[in-house]
């Protein structure tokens, strides 16, 4: 690797977990990553999941599961951390649903956050050129989220259909624009001018970019912030509907917001990006 140091790494499933840190251009800091190698030799297509609220490279790693259907079809895993760290930005670690662990993978324009707060960017540009040029990759990708990541997969997918052959998303925060979090934390990236904020929104966006990916959605019927009204996603399944959008959003009695949902369907969402990813 050129640019990124590994920091550890774990053999897991035939193939290696690896943890990596890197200087951001984008972030102006510094920037980490897990990445999931397969023991497929070759150029691998490869996978992003961008994770929820709190989280950093390593809950996925850890609780997911995932390795085991990645390394059964061959593709590689790669999980940014959530934001920047450690920025000194005033008010970073303030609250735990803005700043440190939050960065809602949004470009923001408003001061504090604007030096750093640049995930869309890091994310859709500069992550997915530091892997191609430190591994074997094929230019194929998709993208998949928890919670607020699902937010990011939506978003980052939609809007960049050249990069993503496929998006899924778990829980994701789906109309951001009208549940707590999002106007919580488009205000502060964004500032209070809605227009700016459509870019951000799966609901919006897909009004204007539904295209012909399949997008599949698992939600636990007892999601406390489904309940709460945060996650809306019959509001992102109405905006599909009046678009023509294709999209299976299932939902499953009995599960909650937390990773053990999240290992109960992960296999389902390795197999639907295997499959348009051609690694079926
Ligand atoms: N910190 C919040 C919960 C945040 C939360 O549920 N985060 C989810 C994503 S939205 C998560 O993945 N947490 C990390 C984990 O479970 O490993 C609280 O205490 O209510």
């Amino acid at each position: 690797m050129s640019d990124a140091i590994c920091t550890r790494e774990y053999a897991c499933f035939g193939g290696t977990v690896g943890y990596y840190e890197h200087p951001s251009q984008t972030c102006q800091t510094t920037m980490r990553f897990s990445v999931y190698r397969p023991s497929r030799r070759g150029p691998v297509p490869v996978l992003y999941f961008l994770s929820g609220l709190t989280c950093t490279e390593e809950n996925f790693m850890v609780k997911a599961g995932a390795q085991r259907y990645a390394a059964e079809y061959g593709l590689m895993l790669v999980v940014p951390d959530t934001s920047p760290r450690e920025t000194n930005t005033p008010g970073e670690s303030d609250a735990w649903d803005l700043g440190t662990g939050a960065g809602f993978y949004v470009n923001a324009t408003q001061a504090p956050w604007q030096k750093h707060y640049q995930m869309y960017s890091y994310v859709v540009n500069e992550l997915p050129a530091l892997i191609a040029q430190s591994f074997s990759i094929q230019s194929s990708a998709g993208i998949c989220g928890h919670s607020m990541g699902g937010h990011g997969a939506l978003v980052c997918g939609l809007r960049n259909r050249d990069r993503y052959r496929s998006i899924s998303a778990l829980a994701p925060i789906a109309a951001p624009m009208q549940c707590p979090w999002g106007k919580k934390a488009l205000t502060q990236y964004l500032g209070s001018d809605q227009t700016t904020w459509h870019d951000y929104d799966a609901s919006q966006l897909v009004l204007t970019h539904s295209d012909e990916r399949p997008i599949l959605i698992d939600q636990g019927a007892e999601d406390e912030f489904l309940t709460q009204g945060q996650l809306l996603p019959e509001v992102f399944k109405k905006a599909c509907q009046q678009t023509g959008q294709p999209l299976t959003l299932r939902m499953h009695p009995g599960y909650d917001h937390s990773y053990y949902f999240i290992a109960t369907v992960i296999g389902d969402h390795i197999r639907h990006h295997a499959k348009a990813l051609g690694a079926v």
